[in-house]
């Protein structure tokens, strides 16, 4: 059998059961609403485990599951090196939000990464400690700032409501998921210009380290086809 995991509740769950049901696949929970056990139907072979979304690709890198639905920005997040231990069979059209840098609306001349650079300096000069930036995409926050050359900066960790750290005086920007903006401008922020990391979408990924025997290949191969995906 290969383990495919796809996201127990939610935006993501319930359009992903949409997605391969469009592709002849029936994947169902096997008991109730808040039963975890469920059953992939339409294909032999392809046993169907639902879990969190956040939890996807670390048992994907890890080998736990041969498949799985996450969003790109999770991967891109949680798995160093992500392209050495998956493979991406499919971006799946939904699911789409973009992680982004933001900052006050009130800062009217902030408006791009370098103004955030000089803004952030001169926040360290007069406070005497660096401007607070709220995420809990700590990598991907990371290696963007550097390679944009923003340095003059701490990460707070965020795990919900991140748009709020602001008001709350717990960071003085944030780095978040947007999809329709509200968020943000209901928290009187706006994202800068060139202050896109990442565009991210639900896709099916491939486990590279997984074990893949003769059969799961067959299974692999046939799934594929059935989908259409390559
Ligand atoms: N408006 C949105 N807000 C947050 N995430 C979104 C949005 N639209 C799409 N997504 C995507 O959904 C995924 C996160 O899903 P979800 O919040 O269900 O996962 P999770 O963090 O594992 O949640 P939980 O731990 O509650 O199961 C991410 O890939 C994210 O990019
Ligand atoms: O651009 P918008 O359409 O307003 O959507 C973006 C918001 O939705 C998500 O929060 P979610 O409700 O998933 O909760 P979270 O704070 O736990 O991430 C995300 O973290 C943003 O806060």
């Amino acid at each position: 059998m290969i383990r495919l995991g796809v996201p127990s509740k939610g935006r993501l769950m319930d359009k992903t059961v949409a997605w391969f049901g469009e592709r002849g696949i029936g994947l169902r929970r096997a008991g109730s609403e808040r039963d975890y056990a469920a059953v992939a139907e339409g294909i032999d072979g392809l046993e169907l485990i639902l879990l969190s979304a956040g939890e996807i690709p670390r048992e994907l890198a890890a080998g736990r599951l041969h498949l799985g639905v996450t969003g790109s920005d999770l991967v891109h997040e949680k798995v160093p090196l992500w392209e050495l231990r998956l493979t991406e069979l499919a971006p799946m059209g939904f699911g789409r939000a973009d992680l982004v840098v933001a900052v006050p609306q009130a800062w009217v001349d902030v408006d791009t990464l370098d103004d955030l650079d000089a803004a952030a300096a001169a926040f360290r000069h007069r406070h005497g400690h660096r401007l607070r930036i709220a995420t809990k995409y700590h990598r991907l926050v990371r290696e963007f700032l550097r390679e944009h050359g923003v340095a003059d900066y701490a990460l707070v960790d965020s795990q919900g409501a991140t748009e709020g750290t602001v008001g709350a005086e717990t960071a003085e920007a944030i780095a978040d998921i947007t999809s329709t903006g509200e968020t943000l401008r209901a928290n009187g922020l706006k994202i800068l210009a060139d202050g896109m990391i990442h565009s991210s979408q639900a896709t099916l990924w491939q486990s590279r380290t997984a074990d893949w025997t003769d059969e799961g290949r067959r299974t692999l191969k046939e799934l594929v086809t059935r989908l259409g995906v390559q």
